[in-house]
């Protein structure tokens, strides 16, 4: 059986990885593609509670190693039980958010060491590496003031301003040394512009 293809959707707060997910699955079953949405950090019953710890406020502070420590103690059970299993099986995996969010912000926004990201990355991957990755781009005010019309604030979306600013220089840094798996997408214009963007680089995929 051909392994299915993997993509990802990247990108700072509220730049619409969630419209979008849907947008592309429903692109993605016309051309009779069998695909499975999953998230991170999440996707298994355990990922989604060390999700839930890291975007809770709690009176401890978190560590940036500890935060970077729980994001891959997630991700190994996501790729392990989920992600390996549906690709094997031929099935295409769309996740909103993977490692590349790891290097944005635990690298750019925590200032944590890209070569412990990297060897994390061996450590619980293997060779697995997404396919293409849609890299939602937009300015940090433009997303912040979308995600904030969803109401209370998780504890990433309370972090400064300049924390958003180097998490995004840390995606647009990693799309330029990457160019043939990441398609960047100019996500600050009206949704339907966002969407033909986000077809064209399906498309060149697919065919
Ligand atoms: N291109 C767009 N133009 C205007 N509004 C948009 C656009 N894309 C998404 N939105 C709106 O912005 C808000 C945030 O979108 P969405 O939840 O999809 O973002 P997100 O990237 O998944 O956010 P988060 O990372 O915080 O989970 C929603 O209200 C959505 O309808
Ligand atoms: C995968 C991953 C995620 N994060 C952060 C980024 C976001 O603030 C939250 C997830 O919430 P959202 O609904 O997707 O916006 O988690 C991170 O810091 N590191 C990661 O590897």
């Amino acid at each position: 059986m051909t392994r299915g293809r993997f993509i990802t959707l990247e990108g700072g707060e509220g730049v619409g990885k969630s419209t979008n997910l849907q947008f592309i699955r429903h692109l993605l079953a016309q051309k009779q593609i069998d695909v499975l949405l999953t998230r991170e950090p999440g996707g298994t019953e355990l990922a989604e509670k060390i999700r839930q710890l890291l975007l809770e406020k709690h009176s401890e502070s978190i560590t940036p190693q500890a935060e970077l420590l729980l994001v891959f103690a997630a991700r190994a059970q996501h790729v392990q039980h989920v992600i390996l299993p549906a690709l094997a099986q031929g099935k295409w995996v769309l996740s909103d958010r993977f490692t590349d969010a790891t290097y944005a912000y635990q690298g750019g926004g925590r200032n944590m060491d890209n070569r412990i990201i990297a060897w994390l990355e061996s450590t619980v991957q293997g060779e697995l590496r997404p396919d293409l990755t849609l890299l939602l781009d937009a300015p940090v005010e433009t997303g912040l003031l979308r995600a904030q019309h969803r109401g209370k604030l998780d504890r990433f979306e309370s972090e400064r301003r300049d924390f958003f600013e180097r998490v995004r220089q840390a995606y647009l840094t990693r799309a330029r040394q990457e160019p043939r798996r990441y398609s960047i997408i100019d996500a600050a214009m009206p949704l339907a512009e966002v969407q033909n963007q986000i077809g064209r680089a399906i498309e060149a995929l697919v065919s």
